[in-house]
């Protein structure tokens, strides 16, 4: 059983709430369900992965000693391409949450309307008590055991929480010398010296943000007025918070694993520093009131952006919650039962599937310009993550109003269809 960083010992949580993320995503799958004439085998068929990789990953320690560390890769589905993920290194990685995360990239690569499925898989691990030596030999040990069922066609794994692009370098540099010859295909999110694309990094954020304003200008409010609460200060909290702040919204609250931060005059995300680039700067930071994860949930703001952990907003705080509008930055934030809450209460639910996609949408154009042997500039990457995340956005907005769903059930409704016609194009699904 993992212990996370938080202190609990809850082998599939991050935060003690009983509901894993395979049964959120089963759950989720089914309301949406109902929505489709699609066949009822085809959806039983997606509640299932279609395969999980145990592995034991043996790491001699920096003291001599030697530790056993656990890796996953569930692959949930294929049909529309290989299956692709990112690979999370946290104390909370479990199968089953691996399971859940996978289930979600495949409808985020559907609903983005991507050549690829969806997989996702992690490490049993803090990388925070790793040195780096011991991060690269964790990392190239982990690349040797998936060798046999990743590969640029097969499954292609990217950076998630607590991984990076040089996580990735070190994982296509194992990969390749198994394989005798250099395959930066075989991850996205590296190093650009390496063929990695300009502005991966930052793009889960910059789709949060686009995501959000594009949802509160429809709402008939204008960002400039909105008071925005973030949760979690890392890779894509403060992307988006940066980039929101630079469209003129008020960023009043942010948090890191430790704790949040809060001033209702609005805080500046621009010299605040994540984690990765000074350790303990949000939660050490003196000239804002300090509040705990929790509190930064039911703040009476405009705008709530989780995008730390999964399972944050539960059955138990979603009656408390103020924010009239919540964008997902982290992957499964929201339970079934927060979201049913939620809906009741009239509070939207912008889904992560959609929200946080500008990743693995510049994963794919990795992709295109590894293919094409031609590096977009950044200026091109943002030109056409807008357009691509404008687009999967008005294709989800036409099915909340169409059919007066939610946001989740709407984007599922636009992923499920087209999974759903290629494996009846493919035929003989089962
Ligand atoms: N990176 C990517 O490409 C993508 C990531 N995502 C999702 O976004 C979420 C965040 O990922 P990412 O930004 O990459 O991760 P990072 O590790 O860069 O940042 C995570 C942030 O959350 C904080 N945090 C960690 N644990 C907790 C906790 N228990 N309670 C509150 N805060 C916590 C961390 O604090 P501290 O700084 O102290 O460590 C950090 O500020 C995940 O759900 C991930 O799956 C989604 C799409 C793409
Ligand atoms: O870029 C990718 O391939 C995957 C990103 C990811 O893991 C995610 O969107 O949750």
């Amino acid at each position: 059983m993992a212990t996370t960083r938080d202190g609990t010992t809850d082998g599939n949580r991050t935060d003690g709430a009983s509901e894993s993320a395979a049964d959120t995503a089963r759950q989720q799958l089914d309301r949406a369900a109902a929505h489709l004439e699609v066949d009822p085998g085809i959806i039983e068929r997606l509640k299932h992965p279609t395969q999980v990789h145990r592995v034991s990953i043996p790491l001699r320690r920096d003291d001599g000693s030697l530790e056993v560390f656990t890796g996953y890769r569930a692959q949930h589905d294929d049909v529309r391409g290989p299956y692709k993920g990112g690979l999370r290194y946290h104390p909370a990685v479990s199968e089953d949450e691996c399971v859940g995360l996978a289930m979600w990239m495949t409808w985020k690569c559907a609903v983005m309307d991507l050549p690829f499925g969806g997989a996702k898989g992690g490490v049993v691990v803090d990388p925070k008590d790793l040195s780096e030596g011991e991060r690269e030999r964790l990392t190239r040990r982990f690349a040797e055991e998936l060798r046999d069922y990743v590969g640029p066609t097969r499954d292609i794994p990217a950076p998630d929480m607590g991984t990076d692009a040089q996580t990735m370098a070190w994982f296509m540099d194992a990969y390749s010398m198994q394989e005798g010859e250099t395959i930066p295909g075989v991850v996205t999110g590296k190093p650009t010296v390496l063929g990695g694309s300009y502005g991966r990094d930052a793009a889960p954020g910059r789709s949060v943000a686009i995501v959000t304003r594009e949802t509160v200008e429809d709402r008939g409010d204008d960002l400039a007025d909105a008071t925005i609460a973030v949760q979690g200060f890392g890779s894509v909290g403060a992307n988006a918070a940066r980039l929101l702040d630079e469209w003129g919204a008020d960023v009043v609250a942010v948090s890191d694993v430790d704790g949040a931060i809060y001033d209702p005059d609005g805080l500046d995300p621009q010299v605040l520093l994540t984690h990765h680039e000074e350790p303990g700067a949000v939660s050490g930071y003196e000239d804002a009131d300090a509040l705990s994860n929790d509190d930064l949930l039911t703040l009476d703001v405009d705008v709530l952006v989780p995008a730390a952990v999964g399972n944050v907003l539960t059955a138990d705080n979603a009656p408390d919650v103020r924010a009239d509008l919540i964008v997902e930055g982290a992957n499964g934030p929201t339970t079934a039962a927060a979201d049913a809450i939620f809906d009741d209460r009239g509070i939207d639910v912008v889904p992560d599937i959609l929200a946080n996609a500008g990743g693995v949408t510049v994963s794919y154009f990795e992709w295109l310009q590894h293919v094409n042997r031609r590096q977009w500039t950044v200026a091109e990457v943002h030109e056409e993550l807008e357009s691509t995340m404008l687009s999967a956005w008005r294709d989800v907005r036409r099915e909340v109003r169409d059919r007066d769903v939610s946001w989740r059930e709407a984007a599922y409704v636009v992923a499920l269809s087209r999974i759903a016609d290629a494996k009846t194009a493919r035929g003989l699904w089962p």
